[in-house]
């Protein structure tokens, strides 16, 4: 199993843009870990840097007991699998099963592993009835679970997220929520970034928030949504469960539909 850390880490692209600012962090083998911030705050750019695509300017980025600058994008992709946030970037068979068995075949894993772990990812992202079809010819919600189950298949120890819930409706949120029942299962870190807050205080219960190429905040959901100041300089919005509880004059703390159901039928019990 793979811990991830970042030291002191700093990154400036080849133009010059500073994206990053002294980083340090770390993620345990098998943690799930949502990254939240407003937009060009350098989240991107932070999980590029986990998965090799990107080298650090300054500090060091390790994965296990590699440090990533020693290391080719091939060779850190093998541990650390990224599913970017457009589909459109990353497929590249006209065939869905060909190309969520191109990551495991290329990596050399023999014909019975690639059929196997093949045949769990497809299943995972609900797409093997679609296996024999285009992806091209396929919904944009159904293309992001190919690219999913493309990474799956790879059988990384780390396994990052980028958006997504955008573009899903209620069936490919259902089926996000059990394939990340089922990583955690077998033990698999997911990091996702997401401006999906709902989703968030739903299944993360580590949030680091990044604001300005730093991280500002690195704690639980109920932390950072009841706190003013991260709010304001991270400029999120917290779920809209927080803001009903809040305009209610509710305790603190509310963040999902079930917590605020269960407070609201306390309070009408107590009244009764
Ligand atoms: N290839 C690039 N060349 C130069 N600057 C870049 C490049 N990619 C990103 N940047 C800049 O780096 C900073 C951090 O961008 P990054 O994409 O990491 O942010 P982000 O938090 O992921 O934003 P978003 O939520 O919009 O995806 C921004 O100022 C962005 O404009």
């Amino acid at each position: 199993m793979t811990e991830l850390q970042f030291k002191n880490v700093s990154f400036a692209y080849p133009d010059g843009t500073k994206a990053l600012e002294n980083l340090t962090l770390t993620v345990p083998a098998g943690q799930r870990l949502a990254i939240i911030g407003q937009n060009g705050a350098g989240k991107t750019t932070a999980v590029k840097l986990m998965n090799g695509l990107l080298k650090p300017t300054e500090g060091e980025v390790t994965v296990g007991d590699w440090h990533t600058k020693d290391y080719t994008t091939a060779q850190v992709s093998r541990k650390v699998g990224y599913v970017f946030q457009n589909p459109d970037d990353q497929i590249f068979h006209n065939n869905v099963a060909l190309e969520v068995q191109f990551g495991p075949k290329n990596m050399g894993f023999d014909s019975e592993r690639v059929s196997l772990l093949t045949d769990w990812a497809m299943k995972v992202c609900g797409i093997y009835n679609v296996s024999h079809e285009n992806p091209y010819n396929l919904p944009y919600s159904v293309r992001k679970f190919v690219t999913i189950a493309s990474v799956l298949a790879m059988d990384s120890d780390v396994i990052i997220l980028d958006e997504p819930t955008a573009g899903q409706d209620r069936v490919g949120l259902d089926l996000l929520s059990k394939l990340l029942d089922e990583l955690e299962g077998k033990g698999k870190t997911v990091i996702a970034i997401t401006h999906d807050m709902e989703f968030v205080t739903d299944y993360f219960s580590r949030i680091v928030v990044m604001a300005n190429r730093k991280i500002i905040a690195d704690d639980d959901s109920e932390r950072i949504f009841y706190n003013p100041s991260i709010l304001e300089e991270s400029m999120l919005k917290p779920p809209a469960v927080a803001k009903i509880a809040n305009l209610l004059g509710l305790e603190k703390g509310i963040l999902t539909k079930d917590q605020l159901l269960s407070v609201l039928k306390e309070r009408v019990l107590m009244r009764g």
